[in-house]
């Protein structure tokens, strides 16, 4: 057995280590490591130890065999947003997360979310009356403004459109864009205007949540929203405080709008690089479909769209990277490495790995094929997580994200801009650098049918 030493890594700089290489260019970094050292690469990160762990077996030691034995760094991260999320699932550990996730999972059973179908497609259908053929609009802030109004309306029945809209501006402001002074000395950005606007919109959501909170359990009654469902969950008699309420709709709306709006938006835009795809798409939605809003039920008759969405969650992951912590030595292969070490786990890097997926670069549905397609190991796909944390929204996200791409594909082909710049950030989530233009074609059916035959 190796110590943390002995594994293979780049070099770093004196006191900061491989920091400056991970800031600058983590996506292009992280690849490299992987195609220079391995499966498991030594970082240093201002003297924290750290391992890429990029094998399937490794994501699998760490997220599903052994998840007790780490913390998720997500959550130490995070802990400056704690004033916003406070002891919501993504900030909590241990025994507190088991319990609230097992408070919050009812609200996201398959039959419960499947009542929201209708509300998903009803707001694609409002937004699709306001968008013009040939119109150029910023596809992610049209994904992120929609995504919003669903998840407004899931958690607590909000139907009129202005208080919606005031709800989802707060939501921005909050969560969004955290002011600066999260992570920076306060008294930097205390005057700033988006301190204010950070402010003003968490006072509206406090009071707002927190209104309605004491409202319904007033009132009794199942509306069927999440709210509802999250206020009447309970565990050996005991349900959720009102603050833990708060927190868990608050984290709900963080962890659930940003990754729907970019898997959308890189979804169109895979689609605009591969019209032959976008052709056979286009063609099971017709023949399915017959111009009619899809419903849940479609969605099963619809196998080419899933295996769009999942190549789309392969080749651009919205969530790009996880971390986690070691509270104990560990082995991970051949090596024994101490506690506190830092383990990286990439959906960037292990999704694209030429040693378990077939040209890898290349978006192709039909991999997703259950009968013709590739066969992986598990551990090989993650978009989601794994294990006990895996993401809880997971069942709504694959719902929205097929049900909205089908309804606006029927109506428009979105196509980007050409000379729009479309360039990958990666911050929490894998977003478009610059936005994304793009003009709205009107979809012809019968042209789409003519050029494929
Ligand atoms: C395509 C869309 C989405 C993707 C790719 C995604 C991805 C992920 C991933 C990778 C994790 C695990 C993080 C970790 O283990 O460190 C996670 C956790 C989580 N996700 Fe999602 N997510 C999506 C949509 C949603 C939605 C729509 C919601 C809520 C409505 C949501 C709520 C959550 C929550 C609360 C957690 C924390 C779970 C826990 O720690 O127990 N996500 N998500």
């Amino acid at each position: 057995m190796q110590q943390f030493n002995a594994l293979p890594g780049p070099r770093g700089l004196p006191l900061v280590g491989n920091a400056p290489q991970l800031q600058r260019n983590p996506l292009a970094f992280m690849r490299s490591t992987h195609a220079q050292y391995g499966h498991l690469v030594r970082l240093s990160l201002a003297g924290t130890p750290v391992v890429c762990a990029y094998a399937p077996e490794h994501v699998l030691y760490c997220l599903t065999e052994h998840p007790r034995d780490f913390t998720s760094l997500q959550s130490q991260q995070r802990s400056n947003m704690r004033e916003v999320l406070g002891e919501g699932l993504l900030t909590t550990e241990g025994e507190i997360h088991r319990q609230q996730r097992r408070l919050v999972q009812p609200a996201f059973h398959r039959q419960r979310i499947d009542q929201y179908a209708d509300v998903m497609v009803r707001y694609t259908e409002q937004m699709l009356e306001t968008w013009q053929p040939g119109q150029e609009l910023e596809l992610a802030s049209a994904m992120q403004h929609l995504t919003l109004r669903i998840i407004v309306h899931t958690l607590f029945s909000v139907e009129e459109l202005s208080q919606a809209n005031q709800l989802s501006e707060a939501f921005t402001a909050v969560i969004g864009r955290p002011p600066q002074g999260l992570g920076r000395p306060r008294v930097l950005s205390r005057f700033s205007a988006q301190t204010r606007d950070f402010n003003r919109g968490k006072k509206t959501l406090d009071d707002f949540v927190y209104g309605l909170i004491q409202q319904r359990r007033a009132t009794g009654g199942d509306r069927g929203d999440i709210l509802d469902m999250l206020l009447t969950a309970q565990e050996e008699g005991q349900g959720m405080s009102d603050s833990q309420v708060h927190d868990q709709v608050m984290t709900l709306v963080a962890a659930g709008h940003e990754t729907t709006q970019n898997s959308l938006c890189w979804t169109f835009y895979l689609l605009a690089q591969h019209p032959e795809i976008r052709q056979k798409l286009l063609l099971e939605l017709h023949t399915v479909l017959v111009g009619h809003t899809p419903t849940v039920a479609d969605l099963a008759r619809l196998p080419y769209l899933e295996w769009v969405m999942n190549e789309s969650w392969r080749v651009l992951p919205p969530v790009w990277r996880m971390g986690r912590r070691a509270i104990h030595d560990f082995t991970l292969g051949d090596y024994h490495l101490p506690a506190g070490t830092i383990v990286l786990l990439s959906q960037w890097v292990t999704h694209n790995d030429t040693e378990i997926w077939h040209d890898p670069q290349e978006f192709r549905p039909e991999r997703w094929d259950p009968i013709q397609g590739e066969k992986v190991p598990r551990g090989a796909y993650f978009p989601f997580g794994l294990g006990p944390r895996i993401c809880i929204g997971m069942p709504f996200a694959q719902m929205e994200t097929k049900l909205l791409l089908a309804t606006i594909l029927q109506r428009y082909t979105p196509e980007p801009v050409p000379d729009h710049p479309i360039e990958l950030l990666p911050s929490v989530t894998l977003r478009p650098k610059h936005g994304m233009r793009v003009t709205l074609n009107p979809t012809s059916i019968q042209e789409q049918m003519i050029k494929s035959v």
